[in-house]
């Protein structure tokens, strides 16, 4: 078992394919850039590549560039000498130094500051760099791998990220699927995170019923694997060993999800009755308005296959 397949759970193929083509960029020094909805494990994933890299020994320092302050985002990446601003009581090595022989992971790289953008790139491209207020340069042996949930290419093109850089970074730009394109892997992080939580809290695991696990397969996980962690977490200390049913999960999955019974109940019929073509182009529009005009997640809101809305959007002339 490698790192990839230690530290990142799922069988879904665009999740495999990412770490397949990572277990090669590992062997290499260059620079990686991943991409990918927040949640969706960059962090795990650059540790991964690390792990897997001969790099693996020495550290691997990751630093939040969004936590970074911006009058201090330089120095702290790239040292400082002692006294070089006020406030600089002692010398500081920088995360740079720090990562010397391993790699520093540079999350949410788009919010680091233009000016520390260009420092950025000079070290990218010499392996040297300028620690505040000292007077010759230093250097580091280091990997770096940068991720953001943004679109960097959009960030380019407003004017907010420097396009040097990004070309410098987008070499082998690696991006992570979101959870909602993962299919099955849903239901199996659901079960695999139930019982390791259980397991660290020291209780019995509660077990998944379907129609709990057909509500998880339906929503659309905007905050990702994370966002599934922390609702396995919630159940394991509220429902130990419990067997989950759809009424246990809060109430925004069952509102993006829908489950089968409820929504039955929630359509009684009028006495007046209705006409069903209507109803249905109705929830079709819906459908496709909520998800912005995807059609695979919103055949997913109606529990239909995509073929089959698509079949349906032809027969009513509807323009997605
Ligand atoms: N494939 C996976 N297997 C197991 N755990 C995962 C997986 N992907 C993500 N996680 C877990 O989900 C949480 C979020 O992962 P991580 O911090 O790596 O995401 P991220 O994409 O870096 O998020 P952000 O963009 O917000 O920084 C962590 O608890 C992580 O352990």
């Amino acid at each position: 078992m490698d790192a990839f397949e230690r530290l990142l759970l799922g069988e879904a193929p665009a999740l495999r394919e990412v770490c397949n083509a990572a277990r090669i960029v590992a062997a290499t020094d260059v620079t990686v850039l991943i991409e990918g909805e927040s949640g969706t494990g960059k962090e795990l994933f650059a540790r991964a590549l690390h792990e897997h890299s001969r790099r693996a020994g020495a550290p691997f320092v990751s630093v939040n560039c969004a936590a970074l302050p911006e009058t201090l985002a330089e120095s702290l990446l790239f040292g400082h000498a002692r006294g070089a601003f006020t406030g600089a009581v002692a010398e500081h090595a920088g995360h740079v130094r720090e990562a010397d022989g391993g790699t520093l992971f540079l999350d949410e790289l788009a919010e680091l500051p233009m000016g520390v953008q260009a420092k950025l790139l000079r070290f990218l491209e010499s392996g040297e760099f300028q620690p505040v207020g000292q007077a010759r340069p230093g250097k580091a042996d280091v990997r770096v791998v940068a991720a953001t949930h943004r679109e960097l290419r959009t960030e380019v093109a407003a004017g907010r990220f420097r396009a040097d850089l990004y070309y410098r970074l987008a070499v082998v730009p690696l991006r992570l699927p979101s959870l909602r394109e993962r299919g099955a892997d849903v239901e199996r992080l659901a079960q695999a995170f139930c019982e390791a939580l259980a397991e660290r809290h020291g209780v019995a695991a509660p077990r998944w019923s379907a129609a709990a696990l057909s509500v998880l397969r339906r929503y659309d996980w905007p905050g990702n694997v994370r966002e599934l962690r922390n609702l396995c977490e919630r159940m394991v200390i509220l429902c130990p060993g419990r067997t989950l049913g759809a009424e246990n999960l809060p109430a925004e999955l069952l509102a993006g999800g829908g489950v089968i019974e409820d929504t039955a109940a929630a359509f009684a019929l009028p006495a007046s009755g209705v006409r069903l073509d209507d109803l249905e182009q109705g929830l079709i529009r819906q459908a496709l308005e909520r998800t912005q005009g995807n059609r695979s997640r919103a055949a997913r809101l109606l529990g239909i296959t995509r073929d089959t809305l698509l079949y349906r959007l032809k027969k009513f002339a509807i323009d997605a």
